[in-house]
């Protein structure tokens, strides 16, 4: 579906939206829809056959106003350079809305890391990231696992930084494992600020999470972790998917043995038989009270949102939902907790681990989920007060505080007269 539409044009529409209610000036406006920076690498790897591929891949900075620049590496064979530019203006709404004093980035590589060997991903990795250094660093960019990454890339990309440097320069990465200067609690961190938000926006619909059914589309690092501990927290995980395809079983589905015995296999979690196979399409029409799509963008459209069941949305994955998508939803009374408030949580321990890294003093992981938690209620808090105010969609409220801020903050810094 994501092939069909312009994620780029998707990202302007909403910057649009925000901006009539903040009577924004069109100059400030044109600034806050155009990335600072952007780059594109081609780069050559040696595969393990001897053969040389030549692999594609993008950093895009959006906005520094804030600070400096904070965003996830995506592999992903989809990705282009305006997919890349418009999660790189979605990090700096995010960032802005949970209040961190970061600006937003992204950073990409066309490719299916499944089709590589460690040691070609790790080659892949290590000369992507020699390319796109010149825009790196602890103060000025800070790249973070997404699609395709995970703590070992993080791992990889520290030392090939540290090896230009002369130094171990921990702080100029996030999301890298405990032993190397990772913060307690980012693995769970996305998945859990999730949940927190979705308890936050059951109370707001009046919705008993306890034994809510709960339907998951993604079951990587944000999708996994959400249905644990939605599951933890009462809920019923009634549907899962990931890139294979999806399971449905109304009377619940075993999550912490889809996670320990399904994840990363070949066949996915379709290889679990005690419930009914279903398409990534027909997963997100199933009956529920609340749905997470945290997967790929674009994945609740103008032509299935009429038919989405559940009552309450919180997108884990950046731009799930479209703008017309929206419409639709808010027509029909559906809450959408969006990507820049519910999914904020992963950014939010990174800046944690950036503060720790740059003090070399370390917290534990109550800590840590404690600030998170507080920082994830204050923030819906804020949302949701916003969207009484100005009587809008939870969405373009989150978008309303974002965007303001970062344009006092342009405006503050002299960027913009
Ligand atoms: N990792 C993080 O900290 C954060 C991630 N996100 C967003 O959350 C989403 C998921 O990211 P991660 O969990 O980190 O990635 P991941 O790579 O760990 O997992 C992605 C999951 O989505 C599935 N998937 C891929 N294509 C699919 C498709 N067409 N239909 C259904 N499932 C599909 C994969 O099989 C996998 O289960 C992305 O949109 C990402 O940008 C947002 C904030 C932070
Ligand atoms: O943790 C980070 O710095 C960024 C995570 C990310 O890419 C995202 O929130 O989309």
């Amino acid at each position: 579906m994501s092939q069909h539409i312009n994620i780029l044009e998707m990202a302007r529409r909403q910057l649009a939206d925000a901006a009539q209610y903040l009577d924004l000036d069109r100059g400030l406006h044109q600034v806050l829809a155009t990335p600072i920076r952007t780059l594109i690498v081609r780069f050559p790897v040696v595969m393990d056959n001897g053969e040389v591929q030549v692999f594609e891949g993008y950093r895009v900075q959006h906005n520094a106003s804030r600070g400096p620049t904070k965003g996830g590496i995506r592999y992903h064979p989809d990705v282009d350079v305006e997919e890349t530019s418009a999660l790189a203006m979605w990090m700096t709404w995010k960032c802005a809305v949970a209040n961190i004093p970061f600006g937003g980035a992204k950073g990409s590589v066309k490719v299916d890391t499944k089709l590589l060997s460690k040691r070609e991903l790790e080659k892949m990795t290590r000369r992507y990231v020699t390319e796109i250094n010149t825009m790196l660093g602890e103060r000025s960019d800070i790249p973070a696992p997404d699609i395709g990454t995970n703590a070992q890339v993080m791992a990889w990309i520290m030392d090939t930084i540290s090896m230009q440097v002369g130094h171990t320069v921990p702080g100029v990465v996030t999301g890298k494992p405990i032993e190397l200067g990772g913060s307690e609690g980012r693995v769970e961190a996305t998945g859990r600020g999730v949940v927190v938000t979705m308890e936050e926006a059951a109370k707001t619909i009046g919705l008993n999470l306890n034994g809510a059914k709960v339907v998951v589309q993604g079951f990587g690092n944000v999708g996994a972790t959400a249905a644990k501990l939605a599951e933890e927290a009462g809920a019923t995980i009634v549907g899962i998917s990931d890139a294979i395809g999806g399971i449905y079983n109304p009377k619940g589905l075993p999550v912490h043995e889809l996670f320990n015995r399904y994840q990363g296999r070949d066949g996915g979690v379709r290889e679990y038989k005690d419930a009914q196979a279903v398409s990534n399409s027909e997963l997100l029409e199933l009956p529920c009270d609340v749905l997470v799509p945290a997967a790929i963008a674009a994945q609740i459209t103008g032509d299935n949102a009429d038919r989405i069941r559940a009552k309450l949305i919180v997108e884990g994955a950046n731009g799930p939902c479209t703008p017309d998508a929206d419409h639709i939803l808010s027509d029909k009374g559906t809450l959408v907790v969006p990507d820049i408030l519910a999914n904020a949580g992963g950014v939010v321990v990174s800046y944690f681990e950036w503060v720790q890294d740059l003090q070399n003093f370390f917290w534990e992981e109550n800590e840590v989920n404690s600030k998170l938690t507080r920082i994830m209620r204050s923030s819906y808090a804020s949302v949701e007060s916003a969207m009484k105010v100005h009587k809008t969609d939870m969405r373009t409220a989150a978008l309303i505080i974002g965007v303001k801020r970062v344009a006092d903050a342009t405006i503050k810094r002299g960027i913009f007269p």
